[in-house]
């Protein structure tokens, strides 16, 4: 039989006698097993004074660390005790078991050890546990992909995933509890207004807990899902944290509702431009749009390199929700050429958009390339409950179902849950949109309407801006 390498020949052949070898080494392990013991004896032998003095000050400094600080009490105590006491008592003592049972071991030909997945570290939040997995050479990242609905079935665990760090070391993700299964509610805008916000927008949360953050200044996004997955949500979301800068004038919103006006009409006061019974003047708006960049482009030729926001030249969303009414379901000749010119001018749009501050935020209920032909174009994708797996790699991408994006197994009773791909990494990431009724989207209408009729007709955009807004901050105060 062979033997298993644990970075020391220690126990024997046994794996419970290497495991427990392997857990005693860690000082994670021994400081509090050998501690105890020897503050016990401590006890016994000079007295209870000082140790019950100590254990008094390190529970009053806890106590008001948590009370003061709880975030970071919450971040530096709970989680770490959480993650020890998970990877030395949860994984530790099953995780060579389960790499055995997985067939994740190669066997070196020159010794007969037999080399595992070794855990590197472990971290825990309220819903995630994270293990750094060093792999031994022979075991490859895709092998563990392949192992996770086992690993999910061992661990129990809601969801596991898996990401590469570097060569040879990939963190695999249990997500144990599920903070999206409730509604979220619009998240609180800034204190103060900064159009570097753009950057990162809240929209709702990550299945990690952590803000879901979008990018939008410079990105073009595209929303999918089935009917009743919640697109509507990841568009009003948006909406609400755009409010303040479209009330200060600094964003304006131009919506087309092919849909006759059922979706956007709730919020019909934060839209610049609104169209949304007649085609034509829908594909006029956006030929204007494709002008107005063009001309945008022109102004700030040689001037800035990156589009900063202000009310001389407001960022610019382009909303339409649901591009397949007017990119396919057009009828007749007439709509087939209203399509081609549609078609054009979104083209115009999403091709040159990002640097002069325009970008188009579009929702379909289809991904197919007819459906949205400039597919490619859309820098940020957002897909959420779809009906199969070939819908879901048409919409973030090749092996985007291998990473994670389980778009068609999202439950119908979790509308607004989506799959996003964020800059900077291949696995997508879980997310839930805010939501908003019906009287919350009117209510925010009514509160962002925008203070200025500036009138985005070409570049002679003019404000009459009660605000003083010094182009970048604005009080949000003063700016709500
Ligand atoms: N983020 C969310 N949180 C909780 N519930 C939501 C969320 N988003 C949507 N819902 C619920 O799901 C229902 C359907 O959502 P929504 O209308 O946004 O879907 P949709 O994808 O836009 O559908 P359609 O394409 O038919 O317009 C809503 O009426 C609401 O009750």
């Amino acid at each position: 039989m062979g033997k298993i390498k644990t970075g020391r020949k220690a126990a024997g052949d046994f794996p419970f006698g290497r495991m427990v070898a392997s857990q005693l080494r860690h000082p994670g392990v021994m400081l509090p097993l050998l501690g105890a013991p020897a503050l016990a004896v401590y006890g016994v032998m000079q007295g209870w004074t000082r140790p019950l003095i100590g254990a008094g000050v390190l529970v009053v400094v806890l106590a008001v660390w948590a009370m003061r600080w709880r975030v970071s009490f919450r971040n530096q105590v709970i989680y770490r005790v959480k993650a020890w006491y998970r990877r030395w008592f949860r994984y530790a003592p099953r995780w060579w078991f389960w790499m055995g049972r997985l067939g994740l071991s190669v066997t070196d030909e020159m010794t007969g050890w037999i080399l595992r997945p070794r855990i590197v570290k472990v971290r825990s939040t309220g819903c995630i546990d994270s293990l750094l997995l060093d792999l031994p050479l022979g075991v490859r990242v895709d092998q563990v992909a392949e192992a996770v609905p086992d690993l999910r079935h061992a661990a129990k665990a809601r969801r596991v995933s898996v990401r590469e760090l570097e060569p040879g070391l990939v963190w695999v993700d249990f997500f144990t509890a599920d903070p999206l299964r409730k509604t979220i509610v619009p998240v609180p805008h800034p204190a103060r207004l900064n159009v570097r916000d753009l950057d990162g927008l809240v929209l709702g949360y990550c299945e990690d807990g952590t803000p879901w953050q979008l990018k939008v200044a410079g990105r073009h996004i595209f929303v999918c899902g089935v009917s009743g997955a919640g697109k509507s949500s990841v568009l009003w979301s948006l909406l609400w944290s755009l409010g303040p800068y479209i009330r200060a004038g600094l964003v304006v919103v131009h919506g087309i509702d092919p849909k006759g006006g059922m979706e956007l009409e709730f919020g019909r006061e934060l839209f610049d431009r609104y169209e949304a019974d007649d085609y034509e003047a829908m594909a006029e708006l956006l030929e204007e749009d494709a002008d107005y960049l063009d001309d945008r482009t022109k102004l700030l030729r040689g001037k800035a390199r990156t589009f900063t926001a202000s009310q001389e030249t407001p960022f610019v969303l382009i909303v339409i929700d649901e591009l397949m009414q007017l990119t396919v379901l057009l009828p007749g000749a007439e709509g087939r050429r209203l399509s081609a010119r549609i078609d054009v001018a979104l083209g115009r749009l999403l091709g040159k958009g990002r640097a002069p501050g325009f970008s188009v935020f579009a929702t379909s209920l289809l991904v197919t390339k007819d459906v949205v032909t400039w597919r490619e174009l859309f820098s940020t994708k957002i897909a959420m409950r779809l009906d199969n797996e070939a819908q879901v790699e048409m919409a973030l991408g090749e092996g985007a179902r291998d990473l994670g994006a389980e778009c068609d197994r999202i439950p119908e009773s979790l509308p607004g849950v989506a799959y996003v791909l964020q800059e900077g990494k291949r696995e997508p990431v879980r997310v839930r949109a805010a939501y908003m009724s019906d009287d919350a989207i009117r209510d925010m209408a009514t509160r962002f309407t925008p203070h200025s009729a500036i009138k985005s007709g070409r570049q002679d955009v003019t404000l009459i801006n009660p605000n003083t807004v010094d182009g970048e901050v604005v009080e949000s105060g003063e700016a709500a």
